[in-house]
C-alpha cells in the first residue's frame, strides 16, 4: 500500500488504534512503533547515561499530524507537545493545503558555522588578510579532525573574516564553514574550531577565546511554500484578512513575537520529537527573524492573482538524523522511523512544513472566528483533568463546561461533582 497522510477521523479511535492505524498507513511493520509507549520509552538508565544527576523522566505528549504532503510525500508527523490544539491545527492546514498538492520546500544546504574569536591584534586588518591568504592550509587543517564526515562528503568549505570593533577593543572573528551532512553538526564544528585557535592565533600574532558553532545557522535554511485555497479557508475576506494579519507580523515586533511562537509550536513539537536540540533551533529562528535589525514574522502570507493564499517561511533548521538524542533515545528513533525521511535535509522540510501548517491554522482562527473557539474546546480536557476528573470522566465534563460556555476549573469542578452525584 501507498503511504499516506490522509487519517480522516484518527481522533476518533484510541491511542493503541491510532498507532496501529499510523503504522499502517505509513507502511510500517506491526509494533514498529512500540517504543512511542511510556512502558517502552526511554528508560531510567538510559536517559542516566544522556544526562547528569537523573532521578526521573518527564513524560511529553507525542501526537500525529495527519495530511501532510511535502514535496510530493505524504508523511505522517510526529509531534511532541503539552499544549492542546496544536497537533489538530497543523493537521487541518496541512488537510487544507493537500487541495493544491501540499508543500513544497528548497533548503540552502547542510553548512554551520564555527566561530573564533580573535583578540588582541595589533593589526586587525591585517590578521584578517592574513588569515584569508592561509584559508586552503585553515580547511584542510580542519577537515583533518574529522575523516568520517569528510568521507561522506561533507567537511569545511570556506572561511570568512571579519573585524569586529567592541567596546573592549576591536576583535577579528573567524567564521569555518562546515557541510555536516545529517548531523546536527554542533559537536563536529566545535571540534574543528578548537583544534584550529592554535594556528588562528598564530598567524593572527594575537590571543583566541571563543571557539563555538554559532546557531544563527543562516547557511542552512530551508524554505516552504504551500498555497491555501481562498473557499476553505473561509472565502475571500478571510484570504484579504489572514494578509492584513500577517502585514501586522511584518511590520510590528509585539505580534511578531506571538506570530513566530506559533510557528515554533510547529517547529518545536518536531525537533523534540525527534530527539534534535530544540534550543538551537530556537535561538536560530529567532535570530534569523531580527537578522535585518529589527524583529519580524519569519513567514508571509500574501494573496495569489487567483485570489487564494500563499504561504511561505524561511528559517536556519540545523537537526541531524545521526548524533545527540536522535540515535540515542529510543522514541526519538521511533519518531524518525515513522518519517521514513533518508536525511536531515528531509526532516528539516518536514519540520518547516510543519511550522508554516502551524502558522496559517492560528492566523486564519484569529482572522476568522477567534483563537479560543478551536483551542478551547479542545483545551477543556485539560481543564476537567485539572478539576480532577478520571480518565473515564474527562470527555463527559470537557463537553459540558463546552456546551455551558463556561471553560474554566472551577465550572468543570461543578461539572465534576454534579456528575458523581448523579452516578452514586
Ligand atoms: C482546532 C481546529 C483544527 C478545529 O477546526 P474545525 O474546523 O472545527 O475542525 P474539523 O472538526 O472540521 O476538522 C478539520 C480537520 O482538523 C483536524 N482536527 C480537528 N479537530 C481535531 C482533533 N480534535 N484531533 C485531531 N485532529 C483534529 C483534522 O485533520 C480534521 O480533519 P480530518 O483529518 O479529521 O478529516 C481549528 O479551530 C484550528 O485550527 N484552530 C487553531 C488552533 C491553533 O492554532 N492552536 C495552536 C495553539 S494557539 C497558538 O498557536 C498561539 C497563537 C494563536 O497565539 C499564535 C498566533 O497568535 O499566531
Ligand atoms: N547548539 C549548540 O550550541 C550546541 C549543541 N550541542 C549538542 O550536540 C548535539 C549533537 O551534535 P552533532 O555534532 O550532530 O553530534 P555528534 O557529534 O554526536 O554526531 C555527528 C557525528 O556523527 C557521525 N556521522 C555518522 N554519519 C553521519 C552523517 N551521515 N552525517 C554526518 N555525521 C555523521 C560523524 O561522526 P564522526 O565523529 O566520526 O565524524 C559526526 O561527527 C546536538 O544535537 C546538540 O544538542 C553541543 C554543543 C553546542
Amino acid at each position: 500500500m501507498t503511504p499516506t497522510s490522509r487519517l480522516s477521523g484518527l481522533r476518533d479511535h484510541d491511542p493503541l488504534e491510532r498507532r496501529t492505524l499510523v503504522e499502517e498507513a505509513a507502511g510500517l511493520g506491526p509494533g514498529a512503533l512500540a517504543c512511542l509507549d511510556p512502558a517502552q520509552g526511554l528508560t531510567l538508565s538510559q536517559a542516566d547515561h544522556m544526562v547528569e544527576n537523573v532521578v526521573g523522566i518527564l513524560g511529553v505528549p507525542v501526537g500525529i499530524a495527519t495530511n501532510f504532503r511535502i514535496d510530493g510525500v505524504d508523511r505522517l508527523v510526529p509531534m511532541a507537545t503539552e499544549e492542546p490544539s496544536v497537533v489538530a491545527a497543523a493537521s487541518n492546514a496541512a488537510r487544507i493545503a493537500r487541495a493544491t498538492g501540499g508543500f513544497s520546500t528548497s533548503t540552502t544546504g547542510d553548512v554551520m558555522i564555527a566561530q573564533v574569536q580573535v583578540v588582541d591584534a595589533v593589526d586587525p586588518e591585517g590578521a584578517r588578510l592574513r588569515l584569508l591568504e592561509a584559508r586552503d592550509e585553515l580547511l584542510a587543517l580542519a577537515d583533518a579532525q574529522d575523516p568520517l564526515l569528510v568521507s561522506l562528503g561533507g567537511g569545511a568549505n570556506d572561511i570568512s573574516v571579519r573585524t569586529l570593533p567592541t567596546r573592549t577593543g576591536t576583535q577579528v572573528i573567524v567564521h569555518l564553514h562546515v557541510d555536516v551532512r545529517d548531523a546536527m553538526g554542533a559537536n563536529a564544528v566545535n571540534t574543528m574550531a578548537e583544534a584550529l585557535a592554535p594556528r588562528v592565533a598564530e598567524i593572527a600574532g594575537a590571543r583566541t577565546l571563543l571557539r563555538i558553532l554559532t546557531n544563527k545557522a543562516d547557511l542552512r535554511l530551508t524554505r516552504v511554500r504551500a498555497v491555501f485555497p481562498a473557499d476553505l479557508l473561509g472565502g475571500a475576506q478571510v484570504v484579504a484578512d489572514i494578509e492584513a494579519a500577517s502585514a501586522f507580523a511584518e511590520a510590528d515586533a509585539y505580534r511578531a513575537a506571538t506570530h513566530n511562537k506559533g510557528i515554533m509550536n510547529g517547529i518545536t513539537a518536531v525537533v523534540l520529537a525527534t530527539g534534535n536540540d530544540t534550543r538551537a533551533v530556537e535561538a536560530g529562528c529567532h535570530s534569523h527573524a531580527a537578522r535585518d535589525g529589527a524583529y519580524r514574522s519569519l513567514s508571509r502570507f500574501e494573496r495569489t492573482p487567483d485570489g487564494d493564499l500563499v504561504g511561505t517561511l524561511e528559517a536556519p533548521l540545523a537537526v541531524g538524523l545521526v548524533g545527540g538524542a536522535t540515535r540515542a533515545h529510543p522514541t526519538a528513533r521511533a519518531g524518525v522511523d515513522l518519517l521514513r525521511i533518508d536525511s536531515a535535509r528531509e526532516l528539516a522540510a518536514t519540520i518547516a512544513a510543519v511550522g508554516l501548517a502551524q502558522n496559517l491554522a492560528a492566523c486564519r482562527a484569529l482572522a476568522a472566528e477567534g483563537i479560543q473557539r478551536g483551542h478551547m474546546t479542545l483545551h477543556a480536557r485539560t481543564i476537567a483533568a485539572s478539576a480532577g476528573a478520571t480518565v473515564g470522566e474527562i470527555a463527559e465534563v470537557a463537553a459540558r463546561i463546552v456546551a455551558d460556555g463556561r471553560i474554566r476549573v472551577e465550572h468543570a469542578a461543578e461539572v465534576l461533582a454534579d456528575l458523581r452525584r448523579s452516578s452514586s
